[in-house]
């Protein structure tokens, strides 16, 4: 366990140099870990152990696109792919990883499997901290855990395939074998974690909750939107509009901001754009701070978490959500990106080097 400061407060995080791989394998050479759910955690996720190294099985309802999916992934029926219930009664590690909605109705059928000594892993805080709502209430004689990817699952695999990590947070809600940390840590590592930092099943879903509703997901469509309105309102036309709104931001802004922080992205624009940007970003902060604060006791209070339970319960809850999905892609500002996409010269047709010959000749003779 390293101690690092962040910001002036000191943190326990654990790197792949306290608990390198090795390690990871020896805690779990014993373990059969089933992974429940294969969705877009489930691969990553099971994907990435059984490349570590790790005696993982997936448990995935029959007869669904899932399953198919597992099965063109390399995992065999009957060996290392089963129902459900078949892979919770052989797995001793179960990840829980059904979406937050699913894990509800699937309680009563995993809780039969939690056998003393078995261990109960999550990727979120959601089941065990809203238990009010989802019924989720282990037996107290297994370990229970977390580990919470801060990410996408395809980007959890893409990034171990190319020799990366995405940094995950960990929390322990019940050690009943006194082997609680060295196996959520463990997985953690066998995931493709790149650090894993700690925390708790609360704290977890509550930042995890207000982090997609806000600058991850929703807010930034948001501010997208009211940019992209506001310019086109004023006769920009789209591609401008949505070059000025989101290409210029993904493409070379915010690789600056991750290489080394706002203030060197800020360094490495303009000094007109820098006096701009350090006189408006307060005022964007005002104006949202009250919407996050509503956000915040919206998540805190159990609301969010009753509306997503609500809604993705229901049979259709995946094709409402792709109506609503599809809005967004046939709005105008994400219609003109699909153009603007198209152009990037990663994404031209191969010019033929005839032509390319040609065209260097034409400027060499000019
Ligand atoms: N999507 C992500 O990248 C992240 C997800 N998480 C957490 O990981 C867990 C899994 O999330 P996702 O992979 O996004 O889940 P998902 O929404 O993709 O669903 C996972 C699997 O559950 C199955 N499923 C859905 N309803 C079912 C039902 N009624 N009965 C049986 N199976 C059902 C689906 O077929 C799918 O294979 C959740 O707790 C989520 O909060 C954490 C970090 C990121
Ligand atoms: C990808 C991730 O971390 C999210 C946004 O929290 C999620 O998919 O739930
Ligand atoms: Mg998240
Ligand atoms: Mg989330």
């Amino acid at each position: 366990m390293a101690k690092l400061n962040f910001g002036g407060t000191v943190e326990n995080v654990v790197t792949r140099d306290e608990f390198p791989l090795a390690k990871a394998q020896g805690v779990l050479k014993d373990e059969v870990v089933a992974v429940i759910g294969y969705g877009v955690q489930g691969p990553g996720q099971a994907l990435n152990q059984k490349e570590n190294g790790i005696n993982v099985i997936v448990g995935q309802r029959k007869n669904s696109k899932s399953w198919d999916k597992a099965v063109r992934d390399g995992f065999v029926e009957g060996k290392t792919l089963f129902d459900i219930e078949t892979a919770l009664a052989k797995g001793t590690i179960i990840c829980y990883l059904l979406s937050d909605a699913a894990q509800i109705a699937m309680w009563p059928t995993v809780k039969k499997h939690l056998t003393p000594g078995k261990a109960l892993y999550f990727s979120h805080g959601f089941g065990i901290t809203y238990l009010d709502q989802t019924g989720i209430v282990p037996p107290k004689d297994v370990d229970v855990f977390l580990v919470a990817p801060k990410g996408s699952g395809t980007s959890l695999r893409r990034m171990f395939l190319q020799g990366r990590g995405l940094n995950s947070s960990y929390a322990i809600f019940q050690d009943a074998t006194g082997k609680a940390f060295d196996r959520v840590v463990a997985l953690g590592i066998a995931i493709g974690s790149g650090y894993l930092f700690e925390t708790t099943f609360k704290k977890e879903v509550y930042s995890d909750l207000t982090g997609e509703r806000g600058t991850l997901m929703g807010a930034i469509q948001g501010i997208f939107a009211a940019q992209f309105e506001v310019l086109r309102k004023n006769g920009h036309s789209p591609s401008e509009a949505f070059n000025e709104t989101v290409e210029e931001l993904t493409q070379s802004l915010m690789p600056l901001v991750a290489e080394n922080g706002m203030d060197w992205m800020y360094a490495n624009c303009s000094t007109t754009a820098q006096r701009g940007a350090l006189d408006w970003w307060k005022k964007f902060r005002d104006a949202t701070l009250p919407v996050f604060n509503d956000l915040y006791e919206s998540v805190a209070t159990g609301k969010e978490a009753a509306r997503s339970i609500e809604s993705n319960s229901k049979t259709d809850y995946r094709e409402k959500l792709e109506v609503e999905l599809k809005e967004l892609a046939d709005s105008e500002m994400w219609q003109a990106g699909k153009t603007v996409r198209s152009l990037r010269p990663e994404n031209q047709p191969a010019v033929a080097d005839d032509v390319k010959e040609a065209s260097k000749m034409e400027t060499t003779s000019n």
